[in-house]
């Protein structure tokens, strides 16, 4: 076994140092937030985004105002985009049936999924406006029927952003307001004197929104951990070449300073070509700033031998996104475990992904990958069971075996449960604090 590494990343304990800075600050500034409400957000507002309006919620002038700035030819992509998006989430959401089976003779088992009842989307908007972060959680959220969904974007200097408005707008946002980062994210979960409290808050952002989301969960829910974009690429010769492979792997350090960009090739020719290249690239690249602190920082070459061991490290790593160009691009697909979303062939690629293509673009990150998958209409969508007995025959017989079952582990009251049907509908006399024959 042979897996060479040309090019590491920052070390582990640093990255966890970072972390452990933002997880401090996270907990100071939710604590405010719950203690002070408006007040804390208007001052993180004023800190963070320069930004003080009268109310941080848009009125239905003020989205039509926004609206009116966007052209024509950006409602028609948007459109487009929510088309494909909505009609992935649809079937999605079909895949999603009610059951009631009937498991004994009189005994009935069913499910049923009921949508959250409010959810607060948070779409990105610190170094690029996110606009299609508000069809992922908005659109989606709304295929879903919840019935109350909010949510929030920073401003872009001063101002809402037209098009962010828009998407919100047509995803089905029914409240949306204008707030950054955490304050966006902990007034929606925990309400202020201006917001009532959502029940789960989605979407992605940076590494203080997704720590924000993390530290809130349990008191509402959250999607998954969506934090800094990350991106895999997996290539072999017979595929991709280094334009292929450099450009992938940039287009996604660009997001921020800490995203991790990683080439698993099991040619040694193609990753120095594609090093070589990316160093090309960074000269003409216009957001070469930040794409160029990504990779020095995050970047990693690993050149396997094998395609086995490349599959190895791939679900090792479970980056958020994994684009496959190689010979065998379903062999991934079947045998890969651990990652947020595949983009499978040269043809197409996580930008697609991103915005337009219809899969959702909030995905996990930080190995999250290994316990869920991204959001999708299925996460807003709560799975409730629920029995029945039908017979007065049922009721004894499932009755005499719960009563034994719990009087096996000492449960008396739980026994006199079950007892007091099996000699109601079994015509049975179990005396009281015994096992029902
Ligand atoms: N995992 C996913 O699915 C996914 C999808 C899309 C985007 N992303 C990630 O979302 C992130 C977006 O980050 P962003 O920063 O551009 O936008 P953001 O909206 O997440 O954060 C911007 C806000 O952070 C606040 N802020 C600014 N400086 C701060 C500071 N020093 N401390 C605390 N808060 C501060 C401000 O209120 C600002 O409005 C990127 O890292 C991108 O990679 C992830
Ligand atoms: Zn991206």
């Amino acid at each position: 076994m042979a897996i060479k590494h040309l090019k590491y990343g920052k070390p582990e304990t640093e990255r966890q140092e970072d972390d452990a800075k933002v997880r401090k600050i996270v907990e100071d500034t939710l604590s405010d937030i719950a203690a002070r409400g408006d007040k804390a957000v208007r001052e993180l507002s004023a800190k963070f985004d320069n930004y003080e309006p009268q109310s941080f919620r848009l009125t239905a002038s003020e989205i039509e105002a926004a609206m009116s700035k966007v052209s024509a030819r950006d409602m028609e992509d948007i459109r487009y985009a929510q088309q494909q998006i909505r009609r992935f989430a649809e079937a999605q959401r079909a895949s999603m049936t009610d059951i009631e089976i009937e498991t004994e003779p009189g005994v009935f088992l069913g499910h049923r999924n009921i949508p959250v009842q409010s959810v607060g989307c948070y779409v990105p908007g610190g170094k690029f406006p996110m606009v299609a972060s508000a069809h992922m959680s908005v659109l989606t959220a709304s295929v879903a029927k919840v019935p109350r969904i909010i949510a929030s974007a920073p401003p872009q200097n001063g101002e809402p952003h037209p098009a962010i408005v828009a998407a919100m707008q047509m995803g089905g946002a029914h409240e949306i307001y204008v707030m950054g980062g955490m304050q966006a994210v902990g007034s929606m979960a925990l309400g202020t004197e201006s917001i009532a409290p959502v029940h789960m808050i989605v979407g992605p952002g940076n590494a203080f929104v997704a720590e924000a989301k993390r530290q809130l969960f349990g008191r509402v829910g959250i999607d998954l951990f969506a934090g800094p974009t990350e991106t895999m690429v997996i290539a072999d010769e017979t595929a991709a070449d280094a334009e292929l492979c450099a450009t992938d792997l940039l287009g996604q350090a660009e997001h921020g300073y800490n995203s991790p960009a990683v080439l698993l090739t099991n040619s040694e020719k193609l990753a120095r070509e594609t090093m070589a290249e990316i160093e090309r690239l960074l000269q003409i690249l216009p957001t070469a700033k930040t794409a160029r602190a990504s990779w020095d920082d995050y970047g990693e070459v690993i050149v396997c031998d094998t395609y086995d061991e490349m599959l190895e490290v791939a679900d090792d790593i479970a980056s958020e996104h994994v684009q496959v160009m190689t010979d065998r691009d379903n062999w991934f697909l079947d045998n890969m475990t651990c990652y947020g979303a595949l983009f499978l062939g040269p043809r197409t690629n996580v930008a697609n992904g991103d915005k337009v293509i219809g899969t959702n673009h909030t995905l996990p990150t930080k190995k999250a990958g290994r316990y869920t998958g991204g959001l999708w209409v299925g996460k807003f969508l709560k799975t409730h069971s629920y029995q029945r007995i039908e017979t007065d025959k049922a009721a004894a017989e499932m009755g005499a075996y719960g009563s034994r079952l719990c009087m096996l582990e000492g449960f008396v009251g739980h026994a006199e449960q079950c007892n007091v049907r099996v000699r109601r509908y079994g015509g049975k006399n179990v005396p009281y604090g015994t096992a029902a024959e």
